[in-house]
């Protein structure tokens, strides 16, 4: 049996350092790995969190004929262990291409509101390290950023308020599969996972014990540089930026002269992302030529990742370009405005409202804009954030029962455990909502200092 650098005891309770007291929703397709992570929480439950609530969700992706009847027979394992069952149908379009990628959002989607609907704040993933190590391939295949090498975080915030968790993600298929067979425990092989017309099934056949040793090994190195290489940015962050008025951040020119280079680029990366709302952080060659301009410190203009940077003595300056804004629109309760803002309705049943850019009408008054912030910069800024309007009036920034709350851009809808330090930098920047903890036990990889 393979272990990988585990911590004592990990791989025998891989439920150890998780804090089940708010319960948890086990995701199970019924293959392998999700069967046997709902014996061993089971077990753990009964053991340790007795007064916890275990609730089994199967989401049926409706792409096979086979998979209503896999997801009733997933109910009847449940049952037979006295483990309450809800499935969930993904019954939206599908798309032609990309159906995996969009198979997984409606997924943790789905999972997500059911979570919410038991009142628990955790969905469990029965990821392996199989699954990690063949995630690692891939992404090397691509050649992607570093800091993907990392693979899948122990813990993934999903849109600012469910923790996924995955305490698997060091045990290996067979083992589960072993513990299976011994408890005389079936379950049901999806034939996708063998068509090799996907890439996962490809790079899974082509791994061998070296190439998953070796994945693995990049994954907890890249992991350990990325958490390292977030707490550094977000230090600078704290140190060097502000945000004077909505949309608007203020950087010191000091900022570019900081002697970790590699932090400073990272930070920027970051801020980019922010301001211009995107779930990706802006490319690190154009974000390392911006350092540089800026470092130059002669006044200028340029526009990266959907964000105009304005350099000019003594500040720098980020705000929303005014390009690709969206288009007004009924207001929907969560839905992600230009991926910088919640939409949230409190009480606005009935009423038509629309939440467009241009919020100039919220411009403070000259005199109440902070010193340093020139009010063309300021304007503009505003001009970018969305404002309420109803009967082709503005209401501003909040209004009729609706509200246009910050996040955090490139984190909003996922938020890997690596790069909570960050997170929370940028949170406090944007005003946005505290970052929960994750809830794991502090010594777990990523679990932030409290
Ligand atoms: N249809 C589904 N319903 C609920 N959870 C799912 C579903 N598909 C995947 N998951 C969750 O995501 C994890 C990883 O997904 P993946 O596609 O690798 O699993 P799988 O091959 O379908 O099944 P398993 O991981 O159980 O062997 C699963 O272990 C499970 O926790």
């Amino acid at each position: 049996m393979l272990t990988l650098e585990a911590e004592p005891d990990h791989d025998a309770r891989p439920f150890l350092d998780i804090d089940f007291s708010g319960g948890a929703v086990v995701a199970i397709s019924g293959g392998s790995d999700s069967t046997a992570l709902l014996i061993l929480l089971k077990d753990h439950f009964r053991a340790r969190w007795p007064a916890a609530k275990l609730v089994a969700v199967t989401i049926d992706h409706a792409l096979r004929a086979a998979s209503h009847d896999e997801a009733l027979q997933v109910g009847r394992l449940c049952a037979g262990l006295g483990i309450e069952h809800r499935i969930r149908v993904w019954d939206g379009p599908k798309p032609r291409s990309g159906i995996a990628a969009a198979g997984r959002e409606a997924r943790y989607r789905l999972l997500a509101t059911v979570a919410r609907e038991e009142g628990v704040g955790m969905v469990v993933s029965g990821h392996t390290a199989d699954d990690q190590a063949e995630t690692v391939a891939m992404r090397l295949e691509r050649s992607e950023d570093a800091r993907g090498l990392a693979g899948m975080a122990p813990a993934t915030l999903y849109d600012d308020e469910v923790w996924i968790v995955r305490p698997l993600l060091r045990l290996r298929r067979a083992q589960l599969r072993d513990m299976l067979r011994q408890r005389g425990v079936g379950w049901i092989d999806d034939p996708t996972n063998e068509d090799r017309t996907y890439e996962r099934p490809r790079v899974r056949a082509a791994l061998d014990g070296e190439g998953f040793a070796t994945a693995m090994r990049l994954a907890a190195e890249a992991a350990r540089k990325r958490c390292d290489l977030g707490a550094r940015a977000a230090r600078l962050i704290r140190r060097h930026a502000a945000q004077p008025i909505s949309g608007l951040v203020h950087l010191q020119p000091a900022f570019v002269g900081e002697p970790d280079r590699e932090a400073a680029a990272y930070a920027l990366r970051l801020l980019l992302a922010a301001v211009g709302g995107l779930p990706q952080l802006a490319d690190t060659e154009r974000a390392e030529a911006l350092l540089a301009a800026l470092a130059e410190g002669t006044s200028s203009r340029a526009t990266l990742a959907r964000v105009l940077i304005d350099a000019r003595r003594g500040a720098i300056f980020l705000l929303r370009e005014a390009r690709g804004l969206p288009e007004p629109m009924p207001a929907v309760d969560g839905f992600l405005w230009d991926g910088r803002r919640r939409i949230t309705l409190r009480d606005s049943a009935g009423s038509v409202v629309i939440v467009a850019a241009g919020g100039t009408e919220a411009l403070p008054a000259t005199g109440a804009l902070p010193r340093q912030v020139p009010k063309s910069l300021a304007r503009a800024a505003l001009a970018a954030e969305p404002a309420v309007w109803r009967d082709g009036r503005c209401l501003g920034r909040q209004g009729a029962g609706i509200a246009t709350v910050p996040v955090v851009a490139p984190f909003a809808r996922f938020l890997p455990g690596f790069d909570l330090e960050p997170a929370r930098a940028l949170a406090q920047l944007a005003g946005a909502a505290p970052i929960p903890y994750p809830p794991l036990e502090p010594s777990s990889p990523c679990a932030p200092r409290r």
